[in-house]
């Protein structure tokens, strides 16, 4: 097993900068810079040479082989964090014998081959080290800190008293079967069916978290759509004018609200036209509108939109700064009614985000279906009587298998190389 090592903080420059080194020759590497090291988990302030040239003065920490991220001995040099301090410090340990520089996301590679973590609590660390929002560091924290992995186990402790259960039956295929198994066998079975088919169900919401919520602004030409899309995003994204049908392409802005990653969709003004270009647009915008989590309705007077607002989407008056009408009241000109707004959205988004479970990804969403196909064939299997206890047993294993699969821990590496995809060097 080769020895790694990189840098394991942001590239640039800090105070402090930190360079990992893992690998049955980790202490070895730091001791040849550092003189001596300290005891494990003790900082330790110590001057990096090499070769009697001076490189840092630094703080060394050490982890023993088995108590460590990776799981293997690692040293952590934390230096300063000038550029030249870097590439110094780096240059210096790749002339060491035995050490190589990592690849991406190695680290948390032989985390995941030495158990230190299953692969949803990789995917969970790989979220966390994206997130832009609480409900995202929130949702990672939960995933890395193994919430699928106790979900699993007690899923897989239950089919396998399951499995065990049919198996003891099934060497009394032609005899009369000394206690019928099957009621007990059914639970099992429809406890994890029914876990199985709630997670299923919540894992949209998750998705939204990680991925961030759409909100589309629809209204009728000259609304205030985009006018109104600029206030809250504090910048000219769209362009505003008094000509009706000035927006045809759909604006997208990134923005966090109420903890939330959102994207708000500026879309064009819903009217019938002759206007060819302005015709895509309408389409474009009803597309849109349609796919959104959130759709603002935004009115101009009494007029009514072309599609009408479903149970969910919020209706707002605009232009209040010249007339007020009942209900919400929003002046993108003024300002006046914007943290109503904000707040309006905020509580729907925290609605739609509450149902999220534990599951937050297609992958997880895969294992879960193949898993409850597994459990439905073993159902039907149980209830079909004892001569069909081999294929009971056999679907409950598949089963066990699916769900194994989601912490990777089975038929793990063709999807190695996609999940470590997303990691960049010293991670
Ligand atoms: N008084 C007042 N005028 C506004 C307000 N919001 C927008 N306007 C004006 O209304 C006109 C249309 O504004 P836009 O933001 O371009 O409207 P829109 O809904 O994006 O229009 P389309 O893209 O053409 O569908 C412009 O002249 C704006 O200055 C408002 O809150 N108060
Ligand atoms: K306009
Ligand atoms: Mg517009």
């Amino acid at each position: 097993m080769d020895t790694i090592y990189a840098l394991a903080t942001a590239r640039g420059k800090a105070g402090v900068a930190v360079i990992r080194i893992s690998g049955p020759q980790a202490w070895f590497a730091a001791r040849e810079l550092a003189g001596t090291l300290p005891e494990p988990r003790i900082a330790g302030l110590r001057r990096l040479r090499l070769a009697g040239e001076e490189l840092d003065e630094a703080v060394v920490l050490c982890f023993e082989n088995g108590a460590s991220f990776t799981g293997e001995e690692v040293a952590e040099l934390h230096i300063h964090g000038a550029i030249a301090t870097v590439s110094a410090v780096l240059r210096a340990l790749g002339q060491i014998d035995g050490l190589r520089l990592a690849e991406p996301g190695e680290f948390t590679r032989r985390a995941l081959e030495n158990e230190r973590l299953d692969l949803a609590q990789v995917e969970g660390l790989s979220d966390l080290i994206e997130a832009e929002t609480e409900a995202q560091r929130k949702q990672a924290l939960k995933v890395l800190s193994g919430a699928v992995g106790a979900l699993v186990e007690d899923w897989r402790a239950k089919l396998i008293r399951a499995g065990a259960l049919v198996e003891a039956t099934i060497d009394f295929a032609d005899e009369e079967v000394p206690v019928d198994v099957s009621p007990e066998v059914l639970e099992l079975i429809d406890a994890v069916t029914a876990g199985i088919r709630d997670e299923l169900r919540r894992i949209g919401a998750a998705e939204r978290i990680r991925e961030g919520f759409e909100v589309a602004i629809v209204g009728r030409p000259n609304a205030g759509k985009s006018t109104l899309l600029n206030a809250l995003a504090g910048r000219e994204a769209a362009i505003t004018s008094e000509v009706a049908g000035t927006t045809r392409d759909v604006i997208e802005v990134r923005m966090e609200i109420g903890g939330q990653a959102v994207t708000l969709l500026d879309t064009a003004g819903l009217r019938e036209t002759d206007d060819v270009v302005e015709a895509i647009g309408v389409e474009r915008a009803l597309e849109r509108a349609r796919q959104s989590d959130l759709r603002v309705f935004l009115l101009d007077g009494e007029e009514v939109p072309l599609i009408a607002p479903e149970p969910g989407d919020l209706v707002v008056h605009g232009k209040s700064d010249i007339a007020e009408h009942d209900g919400l009241n929003v002046s993108g000109k003024t300002g006046a009614g914007l943290a109503e707004l904000i707040s309006a959205i905020e509580e729907r988004l925290s609605g739609l985000g509450e149902g999220a479970g534990v599951m937050t990804r297609e992958r997880h969403r895969v294992a879960m279906q193949r898993a409850f196909g597994a459990l439905e064939s073993a159902r039907d299997e149980v209830l079909r009587g004892s001569d069909r206890s081999e294929l009971a047993a056999e679907s409950l294993r598949q089963a066990a298998w699916a769900l194994e699969a989601l912490l990777g821990r089975v038929d793990v590496e063709n999807l190695l190389d996609e999940i470590f995809s997303s990691f960049c060097i010293g991670k």
